[in-house]
C-alpha cells in the first residue's frame, strides 16, 4: 500500500525518474513552478462576467464518476447557447517511445501527465472568442494523434471537463463556475472496469494493477484535496437531475444580456451601434446638463419606437405609383393606442406621436409602496382598449414590479398578452425575468440591457431616476 502511495505522489513515470538525473521534471502538487502564473492577465474569475466573454465552467472528480454524463446533462439544457466541451485528456502529452515499452509503469493519473502549459494556451483562445484545434489523444495507444485535430468553434460557454482540472491555480482562475462530481469509490472502480475492458481494449488484471498502483494513490493526493475549489458538489453525479438543473439555472442567470434574448424569445434588444452606444455612454453621464438629457433620450427613444412599431401586425395593401404600376406592400396596424406609465414613460410619448399621428394614449399612474411594492393610483385608457395593440411607454425596466402592474392592468381591461408590446431604454435583467416569467407572449424593445439591480433597485450602471433628470427635478 505505501509502495503504491509514493508511487502516484511522485513524478509520473517511476520507472525512469529513479534513474533520470534531471529533478526539473519531478513536482508534487505544491512544487512552486505550479503555483507561478503562467496565464497573467486571467480573462475571468467567478465574480465577475464580461457579457462578452464565454462562461467557463470547469467540472472535476475521480476516474468513472460521471463527469461526462453531468456535461451531458448541462449541455443538453442549455440548448438556447453555444456551448463547447473540453476534455482535459485531450491534453494527455503521450508516450514516448521509450515510455511506450513500459506503458504500464506509467502514471496517467499524476498532472504531469498532461501538457497543462497547452491547455492554458487554447483556453486562452477560445476565452478570447477565437477557434482552437484541440489535439485527440488515443486511449489504446497511449497517444495523441499526428495528423489530425478537433476544431473547437467560440461559444457562449466552454465546460473544461477532466479529472485534474482543479489541480492547477491557473487553469482554476479562468473558471466562473466550478463543480465536483462525487461518486462512491467502489461505483468508480465497478464502472472504470467495464469501461477500460469494453471501450480501451485491456485486460481486467491490468485494470485492477492500474488502479490500485496510480489511479486510487493519485485520487487521494491530487483529486479529492482539489475538491475544496468546487463552488458545487454533485453526489451521485449524472443520477442527480435536482443538482443539475439547479446549476443550469445559475448558468442562465450568469450569462448576461444577449442570453436573455435566447432563453425568452419576445425579448428585442435594438442593433447596437456606435452612434447608439455614443447616446447611451452621454445619458449615462452623471454631468450631462438637463437639456442634453432630453435631447439624447428623446432620440434613442424615438429608434426605440420605431423599432417596436415593427413589431405590429402588418397586412397587404397594393398602391399604384406614378408610373401606372402597381406595388405590393404593407398597410399598418390600424387598431392601436400607446399607454404611458406616468411620470417618466410621459417622455415616450411625443415619439409615438411623431410615429403615429392622432394615436390615442391612455395613462397609468403607479405609486412605488416601500422598495418593493407597487400601488395603482390612477388610470385613464380607451373604452375599446381591449380591441387595440397597446405599445406601453416606460424607459426604465428595473424591478418589473410598475410594469407587471400594468400589465395586469391592462390584460383585466381584455387586451390579449401578445398583443401589448413594452418599448423602454433601459432594463436590468431582473425586470425582465419578472415580466416575461409572468407574461411570455408579451414583447418587450428596449435599446440596452444593463448588469444588475443594486440593494436599492436601481439600475445598474443605468442612468439614475430618468424622471428626475428628465423632468428636471433632481436639483
Ligand atoms: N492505461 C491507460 N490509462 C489511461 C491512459 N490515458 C488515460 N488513462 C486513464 O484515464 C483516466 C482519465 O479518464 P476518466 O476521468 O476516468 O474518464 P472520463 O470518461 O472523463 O470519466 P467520467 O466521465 O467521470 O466517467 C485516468 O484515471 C487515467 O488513468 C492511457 O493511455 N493508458
Ligand atoms: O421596474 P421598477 O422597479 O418598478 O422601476 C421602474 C419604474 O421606476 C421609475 O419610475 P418612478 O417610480 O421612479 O417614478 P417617475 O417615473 O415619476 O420618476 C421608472 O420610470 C419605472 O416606472
Ligand atoms: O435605476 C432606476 C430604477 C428605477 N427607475 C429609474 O428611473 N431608475
Amino acid at each position: 500500500m505505501n509502495e503504491s502511495m509514493d508511487a502516484s505522489s511522485l513524478p509520473h513515470f517511476d520507472s525512469l525518474i529513479h534513474s533520470s538525473s534531471s529533478s526539473s521534471s519531478i513536482s508534487s502538487p505544491s512544487s512552486p513552478h505550479l503555483l507561478q502564473p503562467r496565464f497573467p492577465s486571467s480573462p475571468l474569475n467567478s465574480s465577475t462576467l464580461n457579457p462578452n466573454q464565454p462562461f467557463v465552467i470547469g467540472v472535476s472528480g475521480g476516474t468513472a464518476s460521471g463527469k461526462t454524463t453531468v456535461c451531458d446533462m448541462i449541455i443538453q439544457q442549455l440548448h438556447d447557447h453555444r456551448v463547447v466541451l473540453v476534455n482535459q485528456d485531450s491534453f494527455y502529452r503521450g508516450l514516448t517511445p521509450e515510455e511506450l515499452e513500459h506503458a504500464h509503469e506509467y502514471n496517467f493519473d499524476h498532472p504531469d501527465a498532461f501538457d497543462t502549459e497547452q491547455l492554458l494556451e487554447c483556453m486562452g483562445k477560445l476565452i478570447s472568442g477565437q477557434s482552437v484545434q484541440l489535439p485527440i489523444y488515443d486511449f489504446k495507444k497511449h497517444q495523441r494523434s499526428t495528423d489530425s485535430f478537433r476544431q473547437v468553434n467560440a461559444s457562449d460557454v466552454i465546460i473544461l471537463e477532466g479529472i485534474l482540472v482543479f489541480h492547477d491555480q491557473d487553469v482554476r482562475d479562468l473558471m466562473n463556475m466550478k463543480i465536483f462530481v462525487d461518486t462512491d469509490a467502489d461505483v468508480r472502480l465497478a464502472r472504470r472496469i467495464r469501461r477500460d475492458t469494453v471501450e480501451r481494449g485491456r485486460d481486467i488484471n491490468s485494470v485492477l494493477e492500474q488502479y490500485a498502483k496510480f489511479v486510487k494513490p493519485a485520487f487521494d493526493d491530487f483529486i479529492l484535496p482539489s475538491k475544496k475549489y468546487a463552488d458545487v458538489i454533485i453526489p451521485r453525479g449524472g443520477d442527480n437531475h435536482v443538482a443539475v438543473d439547479l446549476i443550469v439555472q445559475h448558468i442562465h442567470t450568469k450569462l448576461g444580456q444577449h442570453d436573455l434574448c435566447k432563453i425568452y424569445p419576445n425579448v428585442y434588444v435594438i442593433q447596437s451601434t456606435f452612434q447608439i452606444r455614443g447616446m447611451h455612454t452621454l445619458i449615462r453621464d452623471q454631468d450631462l446638463s438637463k437639456h442634453d438629457f432630453v435631447f439624447y433620450s428623446d432620440r434613442l427613444i424615438r429608434l426605440v419606437v420605431e423599432h417596436g412599431l415593427g413589431h405590429l401586425p402588418f397586412t397587404e395593401k397594393q398602391v399604384v405609383t406614378p408610373t401606372g404600376s402597381v406595388y405590393t406592400g404593407v398597410d399598418f396596424c390600424k387598431k392601436l393606442c400607446g399607454v404611458s406609465i406616468i411620470r417618466s414613460g410621459e417622455s415616450m410619448e411625443n415619439a409615438l406621436r411623431a410615429c403615429c399621428k392622432s394615436i390615442k394614449i391612455g395613462k397609468i399612474l403607479i405609486h412605488r409602496d416601500g422598495d418593493n411594492g407597487k400601488q395603482l393610483i390612477y388610470e385613464k385608457l380607451p373604452k375599446d382598449i381591449s380591441e387595440r395593440h397597446v405599445l406601453l411607454l416606460d424607459p426604465v425596466l428595473a424591478t418589473g414590479n410598475s410594469a407587471n402592474q400594468a400589465i395586469e392592468l391592462l390584460v383585466q381591461k381584455g387586451v390579449p398578452e401578445s398583443h401589448i408590446i413594452f418599448l423602454n431604454l433601459i432594463s436590468a435583467p431582473e425586470g425582465i425575468h419578472c415580466v416575461c416569467k409572468k407574461f411570455p407572449s408579451l414583447k418587450i424593445v428596449t435599446s440596452e440591457i444593463d448588469h444588475a439591480l443594486n440593494e436599492e433597485f436601481r439600475v445598474i450602471p443605468g442612468l439614475g431616476e430618468f424622471g428626475d433628470r428628465y423632468f428636471g427635478t433632481d436639483d
